[in-house]
């Protein structure tokens, strides 16, 4: 029989993502022992296969196609990338799939590192089963915070239900050492769109299958049609309204069936089809909540119906987003810590409700925060749409010959104030936190006359956003 060691602590963290790393030292500064359970790396899936390879391996092209739209570098910059510097770059940026430096980060923050994975086996009690088969019981005295993130979802489709095809997912696109001759994209999403363009640019030949009307469905319709302008003009193909009904493995090629009939060939596939909650081997059945669901929390990430578990970061659903989920696990922490005390939690996570930024790092960015024209008609406000061309900035025309961009303000009548912002254009990433702040602050549409651009940066759109409000 294998022995049981017992641990007690404050609070239990299972994951050591960025938001399980977060949650932690929240509580750890307020002064509670705090384990942090993991079963693979430390740092999570943004670190290894996620937000940093995938930035890795994009810098160089979005750079790569800023200088071919800078005069005097044309000439330089019609080389190919070298594809092999980037590849080791993303090596480097992802540690070489090592989590050294984030454990001594942990520990030396006065974690209690678990190897192993967690779950929980009751109330308030966490079982570890080490990568030895050790089992290890942790009991925590105030919370437990599931931190487990997601997983990529794939469909349940011919060839990849029966495992025939083992196709990329997200961590297959991030790590790969060589670019496909031919890849072909499923999905119409932002990892659809980040890793097409990554791929295309690195020297595959891309197909983008998307089964609906275009890319990033869920921004303002011109971010995707730009993004996809600007895939096409690459040379991959993006094709809409298709739907992929199986896949097949022959003699090394990928075929694609859609539900035209068409074959679609490649040399590897990727399905960029959504996430799932990586809760569905984590003991939920032990404390009432259904396996492999998404956990429902309130605004300070306690878990509806319980007064010690809390999900943060992915597992929860609210958004699924690196910079988020940090967010919600400053919040959770400082939750655990106050009601630790018998205080009143100080502060809630409002911001995930009508105020979320995202970066979505294709050739041309995009930059959005808060709701779209259409997700503010749909929740009832009287808006209105303000858009602008991005080339009319001086700033813009600077940074690019031939820019092209748009951004767009969704003005609230009532209470003339900003409910959403989106940028769309090379550059323009770096932009957003000026919105975030006027969506969040909720600062008046005529208080924003004097939040003056400097001159001649893309940030002038926003003088040219307020003229046109105006009118
Ligand atoms: C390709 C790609 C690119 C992305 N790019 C960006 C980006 O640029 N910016 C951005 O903001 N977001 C980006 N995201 C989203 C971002 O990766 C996630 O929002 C973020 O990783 C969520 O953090 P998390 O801590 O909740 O979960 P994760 O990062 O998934 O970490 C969860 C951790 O829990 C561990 N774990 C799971 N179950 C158990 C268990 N039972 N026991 C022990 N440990 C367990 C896992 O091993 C993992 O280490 C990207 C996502 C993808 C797929
Ligand atoms: N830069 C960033 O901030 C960044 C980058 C990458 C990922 N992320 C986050 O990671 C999350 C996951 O991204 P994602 O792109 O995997 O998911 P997503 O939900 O954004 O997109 C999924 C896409 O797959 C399509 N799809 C779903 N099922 C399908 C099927 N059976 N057949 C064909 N198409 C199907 C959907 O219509 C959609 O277009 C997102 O929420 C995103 O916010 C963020």
């Amino acid at each position: 029989m294998t022995e049981t060691e017992s641990f007690a602590y404050d609070v239990v963290v299972i994951g050591a993502g960025p938001v399980g790393e977060n949650v932690a030292d929240r509580t750890l500064a307020a002064g509670l022992s705090t384990a942090v359970v993991e079963s693979e790396l430390v740092g999570g899936e943004c670190s290894y296969w996620a937000c940093m390879p995938s930035k890795a391996l994009l810098r160089p092209v979005i750079a790569h196609a800023d200088a071919r739209r800078t005069p005097g570098l044309r000439a330089a910059a019609r080389a190919p990338l070298d594809a092999a510097e980037v590849f080791a770059h993303r090596d480097e940026q992802t540690a070489h799939w090592k989590d050294d430096g984030q454990v001594e980060w942990l520990e030396g923050a006065g974690a209690a590192l678990h190897r192993g994975h967690g779950r929980l086996s009751g109330p308030r009690t966490v079982t570890v089963t080490t990568p030895e088969g050790r089992t290890e019981t942790l009991t925590a005295r105030h919370a437990v915070a599931v931190c487990t993130g997601s997983r990529a979802a794939l469909p349940g489709l011919p060839g990849l239900r029966d495992g025939a095809v083992a196709p990329w997912t997200s961590r297959g696109a991030t790590s790969a050492r060589e670019a496909p001759g031919r890849l072909v994209v499923v999905g119409g999403g932002v990892v659809a769109a980040e890793m097409a363009t990554a791929w295309q640019n690195l020297g595959s030949s891309v197909t983008v299958l998307v089964r609906g009307s275009g890319l990033l469905e869920r921004m303002e319709p011109f971010a995707g049609e730009l993004v996809s302008q600007a895939l096409r003009e690459a040379g991959a193909e993006v094709r809409t309204g298709v739907s992929v009904t199986g896949v097949s493995r022959e003699n090394g090629t990928v075929v694609a069936v859609t539900d035209a009939g068409d074959r679609v060939e490649a040399d590897e596939i990727l399905f960029a089809t959504g996430r799932a909650p990586r809760t569905d081997d984590l003991g939920l059945e032990t404390v009432g909540l259904e396996p492999g669901s998404w956990l429902e929390v309130d605004n300070t990430l306690r878990v509806t119906g319980s007064d010690w578990l809390y999900a943060a970061g992915d597992v929860n659903h609210r958004a699924l987003l690196t910079h988020q989920g940090k967010y919600q696990a400053r919040v959770a922490g400082d939750a655990i810590a106050a009601r630790a005390r018998g205080e009143a939690p100080p502060t809630a996570a409002t911001a995930d409700d009508g105020a979320v930024p995202q970066v979505v790092f294709t050739d041309p960015e995009v930059a959005s925060v808060g709701v779209t024209l259409a997700e503010a008609e749909r929740a009832g406000h009287r808006v209105r749409a303000v858009d602008v061309d991005l080339a009319t900035v001086a700033g813009a025309g600077l940074y690019a010959d031939g820019y092209r961009g748009r951004a767009r303000m969704v003005v609230d009548l009532d209470r003339e104030i900003l409910r959403g912002v989106t940028f769309v254009g090379p550059g323009v990433g770096e932009l957003l936190h000026s919105a975030t702040v006027a969506v969040v602050a909720q600062v008046p549409v005529a208080r924003l006359w004097h939040a003056v651009p400097a001159y001649p940066t893309i940030s002038e759109v926003w003088l040219r956003l307020l003229e046109t409000y105006r009118g």
